[in-house]
């Protein structure tokens, strides 16, 4: 079959990031779609058989356990998940001659640096989420030759569960609100994301040798805020008047630990591909038309 005849398949389409990269994928070819569904991640052979009755080109997979704090008591099932299924789908990309494309986090960092880290700073993380989640990098990285790890953070966008819905949902509940203000990341977008990773396949597909750009690439907003900087932004954006009161971590004890500063470098990114992020503030503008307060927002 010539190359370009054979789909993308795209895991973890019900998700936040799954939902807004179905449509910019479909700008590539076509997106074979899977959901939970679909194929249960935990089922390890009914995803080698969606794989290989697919025989993607390109194989995406926007699928995790994302419930940080939930890891914490449920880690076997958030490291099959977020680490071992990732390593089969490296290993039957490889067998299908695939490329892949798989999301990790911030998360991965303990946060005790003081500038922006960069791919090949030390990783140590403090959570169960975040130890699954780099063994997914390291096991996608063994099997995979054409692989694109991207490590993205604070996502947000206008379906599923995130922050940016969570806060305009408590702004229409309660006049007052107490949020950290010592942990310091990049809220991303998952609309950017979307379109970066399409800028990023696209580049791929006019050059020669795909693996030669195979790695880990740090792809977040520009700039850097606290998740009370974002709130009091979220509610500005959004023309809502709530008094949001800044605290720290320690008044909001949660089961997992949370990096204090976690904000990446995005150098390599530009560098390599052309894309530069524009800043979090400009994502938050772009992103504000699409969400509808007070909808539902889970968890
Ligand atoms: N959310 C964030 O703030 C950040 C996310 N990331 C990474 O970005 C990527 C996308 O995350 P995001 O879109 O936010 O995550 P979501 O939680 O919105 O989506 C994840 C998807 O994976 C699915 N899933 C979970 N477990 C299974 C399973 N056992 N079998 C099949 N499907 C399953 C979920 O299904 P269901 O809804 O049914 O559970 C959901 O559709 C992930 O790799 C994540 O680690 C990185 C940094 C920040
Ligand atoms: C609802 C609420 C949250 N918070 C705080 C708690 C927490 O530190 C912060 C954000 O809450 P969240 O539950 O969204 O945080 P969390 O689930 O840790 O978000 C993380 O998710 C995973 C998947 C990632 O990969 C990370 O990049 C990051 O986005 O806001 C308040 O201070 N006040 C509030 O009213
Ligand atoms: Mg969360």
């Amino acid at each position: 079959m010539p190359v370009d005849d054979r789909p993308i398949l795209l895991i973890g389409a019900g998700g936040q990031l799954g939902q807004a990269l179905k449509s910019t994928l479909g700008e590539l070819g076509i997106v074979v779609t899977a959901t939970r569904e679909d194929a249960d991640l935990s089922d390890l052979d009914t995803v080698r058989a969606l794989i290989r009755e697919t025989t993607p080109r390109l194989l995406v997979n926007a699928a995790a356990y994302t419930a940080v704090d939930d890891a914490e008591t449920d880690a076997e099932r958030a490291r099959l998940v977020n680490a071992i299924a990732p390593g089969v789908m490296a290993e039957e990309a490889e067998r299908c001659g695939a490329g892949m494309v798989h999301y990790s986090t911030d998360y991965v960092f303990d946060g005790t640096q003081d500038r922006p880290y960069r791919e090949d700073d030390p990783t140590n993380p403090t959570s169960v989420y975040g130890q699954t989640k780099l063994e997914g990098e390291e096991r996608v990285a063994a099997s995979a030759s054409t692989h694109w790890i991207l490590r993205t953070s604070w996502l947000y966008g206008p379906n599923g569960s995130n922050f940016v819905r969570t806060m305009l949902q408590l702004g229409t509940e309660r006049d007052q609100l107490q949020v950290v203000d010592d942990q310091i990341g990049c809220p991303t977008s998952t609309l950017w994301l979307a379109d970066a990773t399409r800028d990023l396949l696209r580049f791929v597909n006019e050059h020669e040798d795909p693996s030669a750009t195979a790695g880990i690439y740090h792809a977040v907003a520009r700039g850097q805020t606290s998740w009370y900087g974002f709130a009091q932004a979220i509610f500005q954006n959004a023309g809502m008047e709530v008094d949001v009161d800044p605290v720290d971590t320690s008044a909001f004890p949660r089961p997992a630990p949370r990096p204090a500063y976690s904000v990446l470098d995005t150098a390599k990114l530009r560098q390599t591909f052309g894309i530069i992020p524009p800043s979090w503030t400009r994502q938050l503008a772009d992103t504000a038309p699409h969400l509808t307060v007070g909808r539902s927002s889970g968890s």
